[in-house]
């Protein structure tokens, strides 16, 4: 019997040797590497990588030069393809819902990153409290009088996150890492707001704190942190920004466009906010230049999640999930197995 094809976009494995090869015992590998979306178009129009069982994107850096699945990529897909396992946390660029309707289960790989954004995260919540973005802009300068001016005056608007209550929008895998180690680490107190209550015992970890609605969470939060996924709306606008503290801060380690950064930046400007921790931006690759010029402002390139143990990770639970998927039914990390289930009426 001729094996299963799996379609692999980008680049070759870098690290997971051993399992490729196991994955290879088992599946065709057939490649795309980075082709434009035209050359795809035409590639899944003329069926030159044949019935494919699943798509496999090992890392984020390539393998996305298609540009995003949406509905006309989607409609391209053979009858045959059933799971598509991709490297990253966030799935924006991918249209889920057009995918189930096809009877396709998407996997996302956050559990592979959590640690690196939680980590990083705890960089930002350290570094608005102690507001040491202030403090690497002046000795980066090599200006003598900007290192004189932050080494004398930026103890008069540092904190200590020790003590401080933690508002965590999305408590999901990330958000509850990054919960536990503020609780852990600095004796954060931590408070949440999600669509679900959290069961007890994930709950208990952190010792948090559930708010059914956003504005409570808002009202008691001395650092909000944005982690649950971009729906396709901006979440956070000039009037929930309102609503926050005055003097707390906010962090940013999911999608840009969940902030109206207009409106951070008259919050900032105007005292509302005293400082804000930003790994992710609205018009990426492109950063608000008023942000960027913020001594108060830390920010990223869009590198909490990169690191290469996220790398590993993301390597291997994409074939864990194809092989999983293949040889059970079931995936390990799928997010959209609901709607699949709705559309073809399998329990999945
Ligand atoms: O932003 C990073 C990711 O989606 O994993």
């Amino acid at each position: 019997m001729p094996k299963p094809i799996v379609l692999q976009l980008g680049d070759n494995i870098r690290w997971n040797h051993d399992l490729h090869s196991k994955f290879q015992d088992v599946f065709e590998i057939r490649r795309s590497y980075s082709m434009s979306r035209p050359e795809f178009i035409r590639a899944l129009k003329e069926r030159q990588f044949g019935d494919f069982f699943a798509i496999y994107r090992p890392f984020w850096n390539t393998g996305g030069e298609m540009g995003n699945w949406d509905e006309e990529l989607v409609s391209l897909l053979p009858d045959s393809c059933k799971v598509y396992a991709s490297a990253g946390a966030g799935f924006d660029w991918v249209d889920t819902a057009a995918l189930a309707k096809k009877g396709v289960i998407y996997c996302n790989a956050a559990a592979a990153c959590t640690e690196s954004v939680a980590d990083a995260a705890i960089w930002l919540i350290i570094s608005t409290f102690r507001q040491f973005s202030w403090s690497h802009i002046a000795a980066r300068t090599l200006d003598a009088d900007a290192f004189v001016d932050a080494n004398r005056n930026l103890a008069m608007v540092s904190h200590n996150p020790n003590g401080h209550t933690l508002g965590i929008i999305g408590f999901g895998q990330i958000g509850r890492r990054t919960a536990e180690k503020a609780f852990l680490a600095m004796n954060m107190k931590i408070h949440y707001h999600d669509i679900v209550q959290m069961p007890a015992h994930l709950e208990a970890v952190s010792k948090a704190t559930y708010h059914k609605n956003m504005d409570s969470l808002l009202a008691v939060s001395d650092c909000v942190m944005v982690a649950t996924p971009f729906s396709g709306e901006t979440l956070l606008n000039a009037s929930l920004l309102a609503k926050m503290k005055t003097g707390s801060r906010l962090i940013n380690i999911a999608r840009g466009k969940l902030l109206d950064e207009n409106a951070l930046v008259d919050a900032l400007r105007s005292g509302k906010l005293a400082a804000a921790g930003l790994d992710v931006h609205y018009d990426e690759p492109n950063v608000s230049p008023e942000l960027a010029s913020m001594k108060n402002v830390e920010m990223m390139a869009h590198n909490a999640g990169a690191s290469v143990d996220s790398h590993i990770g993301f390597e291997r639970l994409g074939m864990e999930n194809i092989l999983s998927f293949y040889k059970t039914g079931k995936a390990v990390t799928p997010v959209n197995a609901h709607l699949v289930s709705k559309a073809t009426g399998s329990k999945l």
